[in-house]
């Protein structure tokens, strides 16, 4: 399948290691569709354990030149890495959207969003400062200073192939670590195009190493099992990570998590409805329901209950999925068939239970994989679309009568990533925020994420923190030296 790109020698099918572009150990392929139209894109190498030794080593011995090297040259490198992504937004956007499906203004915006990664921690790697601590004794002084984690591995998800592998390569080449990636299996080509970029960007051979592969364990089983590895960085499902947690415990490396979510939106009778309305709808449906801030439940406030699913469901019904490179689609396809039988379990479920779908429902019957916009009424909590992350454009909307239950319904899950609220009320602004277990919290406002602040969540949603200025100490690590003898 031809790709309308300006630049096609951004369509790569080999995986990139040590700075060439090759062939797995195997010489198997496996194919990338798209989930539009269902049509192959393209077959892309198929990597496995012994490439992913091979990139380790690269890794281990770029990295040795590439720390010794001031802030300002790795900045430097980044910077030009940064510009090219930003030329070439037009094709990584029509690669993304071939691949993942997101409609073509989603992808471009998740191409700048990706590059701002780069952008901003090109700047913050020249601001890795010490500290100098007074000590107890007169004649030395503690210094501390920060270093290079060493090698990172990173395995990231399909939902935003650019971003999430930039909000890890960012911080950790301008730290002086080295990366390996292995992105998912459904999404390889954008991060082979990166790859493309940082090498005609200048960036020196090893430092970044892409993995595409259909081998996911294989390839985790030695990201995790690798001694050299010192970091692993992982986006996607909750059990996944926990499991690659477990492995990593063997060598004690460190480990950065963002996993799934549940984020309730709470919509008080107070709040600005039109507001309330757009924001969370804006939310729930961005990128079909499928990225892990995603209000996943919409919990509504009784006496404005009606009011809300009216206007809600006339907003959602003006919807028009399809091809994401067609300019009149709003919403694409999800990201493949499992995708569409996971999600309609969890609404056939609520249905059972007595939920009600007012819009929606069921898959659309045009061809590749879409999902109709959904709303499901009548919902409890009982049903697995209060417990479980849908990760598809279904919006169940719950009632609650007061601020307690509703801060009780909003913590009654594992997860803790995002969280959303719409008042007018300062107070409750404050009481409601600081009672919410979770990593991050908008305020009537739904677009909560960019390179300044610091994304991640707490409780089974992870740990560690991506962008902002605290993103860089996932990648560092602090030593302490005793400068003794002072008054010699
Ligand atoms: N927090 C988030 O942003 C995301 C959350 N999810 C949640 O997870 C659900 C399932 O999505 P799914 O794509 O299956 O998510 P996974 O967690 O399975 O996949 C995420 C990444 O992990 C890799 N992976 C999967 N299993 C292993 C393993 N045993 N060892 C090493 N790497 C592994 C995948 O590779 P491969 O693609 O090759 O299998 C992919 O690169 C979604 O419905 C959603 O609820 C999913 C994606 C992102
Ligand atoms: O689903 C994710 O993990 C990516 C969140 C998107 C964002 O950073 O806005």
């Amino acid at each position: 399948m031809n790709l309308p790109l300006n630049d096609p020698s951004l369509l790569k099918n080999q995986g990139y290691l040590n700075g060439e572009w090759v062939n797995g150990d195997s010489g198997d392929t496996f194919p990338v569709f798209n989930p539009a139209t269902g049509e192959e894109i393209t077959r892309v190498a198929n990597m496995g354990t012994i490439d992913t030794r091979r990139a380790i080593d690269a890794a281990k011995a770029a990295m040795k030149e590439w720390q010794k090297k001031s802030a300002k040259e790795r900045s430097t490198v980044l910077r030009h890495w940064y510009n090219l992504i930003i030329t070439n937004q037009e094709d990584l956007a029509v690669i993304m959207t071939s691949e993942q499906g997101k409609v073509l203004a989603e992808s471009r915006g998740e191409v700048a969003y990706g590059a701002s990664f780069i952008e901003w921690f090109a700047e913050e790697a020249k601001r890795v400062y010490g500290d100098v601590i007074p000590t107890p004794q007169t004649d030395n002084r503690a210094i501390v200073i920060k270093q290079p984690v060493g090698v990172v591995a990173a395995i990231t998800p399909w939902n935003f192939p650019n971003a999430m592998i930039t909000r890890k390569v960012g911080p950790a080449l301008a730290a002086g670590c080295a990366i390996v990636i292995k992105p998912a299996e459904e999404t390889p080509l954008s991060a082979l195009a990166l790859a493309k970029l940082a090498q005609c960007a200048g960036l020196p051979a090893g430092l970044l190493n892409i993995l595409p592969s259909k081998n996911s364990r294989e390839i985790g089983a030695e990201m995790t099992g690798n001694p050299f590895v010192k970091k692993l960085s992982f986006t996607g499902s909750t059990p996944v990570g926990k499991a690659l947690m477990k492995r990593c415990s063997d060598t004690v490396k460190r480990t950065s998590m963002e996993l799934g979510g549940n984020a309730p939106v709470i919509i008080f009778d107070d709040a600005d409805l039109d507001k309330a309305v757009a924001g969370a709808a804006a939310s729930k449906y961005r990128n079909s329901g499928q990225t892990c801030i995603c209000i996943n439940r919409i919990l509504v406030q009784d006496t404005i209950y009606d009011a809300f699913v009216e206007k809600f469901a006339a907003l959602v019904k003006t919807y028009k999925i399809g091809n994401g490179l067609d300019k009149s689609s709003t919403h694409g396809p999800v990201v493949n068939k499992t995708a569409i039988g996971d999600i309609q379990v969890l609404v056939d479920e609520a249905l059972e239970k007595g939920a009600v779908a007012i819009v929606g429902g069921k898959p659309s019957d045009q061809d590749g994989y879409f999902y109709e916009p959904t709303i499901l009424t009548h919902v409890s909590d009982s049903m697995r679309v209060f417990r479980e992350e849908i990760f598809g454009p279904v919006a169940p909307i719950f009632s609650f009568s007061s601020e307690q239950e509703a801060i009780a319904m909003a913590n009654d899950t594992e997860f803790g990533l995002a969280s959303y609220i719409y008042t007018r009320d300062q107070g409750r602004v404050w009481r409601v925020s600081e009672a919410i277990e979770c990593g991050m919290v908008g305020v009537n406002e739904t677009a909560i994420t960019s390179e300044v602040i610091p994304f991640g969540g707490i409780k089974e949603s992870g740990q560690g923190r991506e962008g902002s200025k605290y993103g860089l100490d996932d990648y560092l690590e602090i030593k302490y030296i005793c400068m003794g003898d002072l008054h010699a």
